[in-house]
């Protein structure tokens, strides 16, 4: 019978299909961060712009030294930030500090611990000075023009350095989809209701969002009742006003599971709806006019997750051209596994010291036990053409933990 519900690698070529490519905004600097560049960063100049000083202490000329010179009288003192100085003198030394740039004349620079200063000249008490010393040459990191970072990356804090330093105090990013997630079903209460008997608080749609936010999206949360008329007065709405809709519950079997239908009735285009695996066996995707993407997740809470770090990320990255491979873990113990369905195996991971990446089944108690997702890293994949996964076997790992 699950034969009928498309295979995952099936699901993942309709959402490449798919695909869509979002437009090109500016925002500041200080929102960059964690977006997708839609631009090179290309150095303004030199990286370093000039030749920068790297210890504080004296700058001679080494041929002096070389010759046997050990005392310099001090001509100057060169602060950074302070124009570039010339050693007038051959065999003198000018005070130099670290981000000055390098007096001119003078090829080398030695750090106050290997001096002597007394009565206006520094003297050298090491035996060995090499020529071009603790300076970091004009151009040595990039030279002008050159692109540091390109675009359709990811904006991480080194790029924002990269950005500040090339003077864009606006970047040029993809602005990604305006999106709403949205919970149905009418046990649920919000964060700050006390639920009865009967009903639950709709948490999924928090951890849902927070995961978003870590992917450069802000979401908005809206809550569907389990009636058909009401729900799809609301989801008309939505699908006007945002450009993806991630919407949990309600596409399973059930009597009040009205979600495909509303969606179908509303225009929406039904690309899939279920997939052979486990957990998330009922999850739906469906577009609206190339312009507006809805995914519908199971209510189960770890088969939302799951459909989340699987599918929608899978999609997101290929709208942004992201290029990333998958992580592989080894099983730390046999897992039997019989149904003819692929299996996202919630897993606690960990680094031995041969740095191979190991990862544990944590089995919680099915797809409705959200407190084992505490307990575990992400989800290791395992294949649905075996039943039996042996430890030590490799196998693709996806993960929703950032560790420090
Ligand atoms: N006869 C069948 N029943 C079910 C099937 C099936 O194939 N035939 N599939 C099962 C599978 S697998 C899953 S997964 C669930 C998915 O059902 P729905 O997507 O329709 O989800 P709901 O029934 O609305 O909710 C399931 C479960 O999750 C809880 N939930 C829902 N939303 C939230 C939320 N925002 N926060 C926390 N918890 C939530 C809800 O209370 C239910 O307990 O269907 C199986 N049934
Ligand atoms: O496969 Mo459904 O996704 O629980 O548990």
């Amino acid at each position: 019978m699950e034969k009928t519900f498309i295979t995952y690698q099936e699901a993942l070529k309709i959402l490449e299909e798919n695909k869509t490519s979002f437009p090109v905004a500016e925002v500041s600097i200080h929102d960059a961060g964690g977006l997708f560049l839609a631009e090179d960063l290309v150095a303004d100049r030199d990286f370093p712009p000039y030749h920068r000083v790297t210890m504080d202490g004296i700058a001679i000329r080494h041929r002096t030294f070389e010759n046997g010179t050990v005392s310099f009288p001090i001509q100057d003192v060169a602060p950074a930030g302070a124009p570039q100085k010339t050693l007038q003198d051959a065999n003198a030394c000018i005070e130099v500090m670290t981000g000055a740039i390098l007096p001119k004349d003078a090829d080398t620079v030695i750090r106050y611990e290997d001096l002597e200063i007394s009565n206006g000249s520094a003297t050298i008490n090491v035996d060995a000075v090499t020529k071009r010393q603790n300076i970091h040459f004009k151009g040595i990191d990039i030279t002008e023009e050159t692109v540091i970072k390109n675009a359709g990356e990811r904006i991480s804090s080194a790029e924002i350095n990269v950005a500040a330093a090339v003077g864009k105090d606006t970047i040029k990013v993809r602005r990604m989809p305006k999106t709403v997630i949205v919970s149905s079903g009418d046990e649920l209460v919000d964060v700050h209701e006390k639920p009865l008997a009967h009903q639950i608080r709709r948490s999924n749609v928090y951890g849902i969002k927070n995961t978003l936010k870590e992917w450069g999206i802000p979401a908005d949360l809206k809550h569907l009742p389990d009636e058909k008329e009401e729900m799809e007065k609301i989801i008309s709405g939505l699908l006007e006003a945002y450009d993806m809709l991630v919407i949990t519950g309600g596409v399973s079997k059930g009597k009040f599971d009205f979600l495909p239908e509303v969606l179908t009735k509303l225009g929406v285009e039904k690309q899939f709806h279920k997939i052979q695996q486990r957990p998330g066996k009922p999850f739906w995707f469906g577009k609206k006019d190339e312009s507006t993407h809805i995914f519908a997740l199971p209510g189960n809470p770890v088969s939302a997750f799951v459909c989340l770090y699987v599918y929608i990320r899978f999609w997101l990255q290929k709208s942004l051209e992201v290029v990333d491979g998958p992580v592989y873990a080894k099983l730390t113990e046999d897992v039997i596994f019989k149904p003819e369905l692929i299996f996202f195996t919630e897993a606690k991971i960990s680094y031995d010291q041969e740095a191979t990446l190991w990862a544990t089944p944590v089995f919680g108690n099915g797809s409705g036990d959200f407190v084992n997702l505490v307990n575990t890293d992400g989800f290791l994949v395992l294949p649905q053409e075996k039943n039996l996964f042996k430890k030590g076997e490799v196998y693709p790992f996806i993960p929703y933990r950032m560790k420090l």
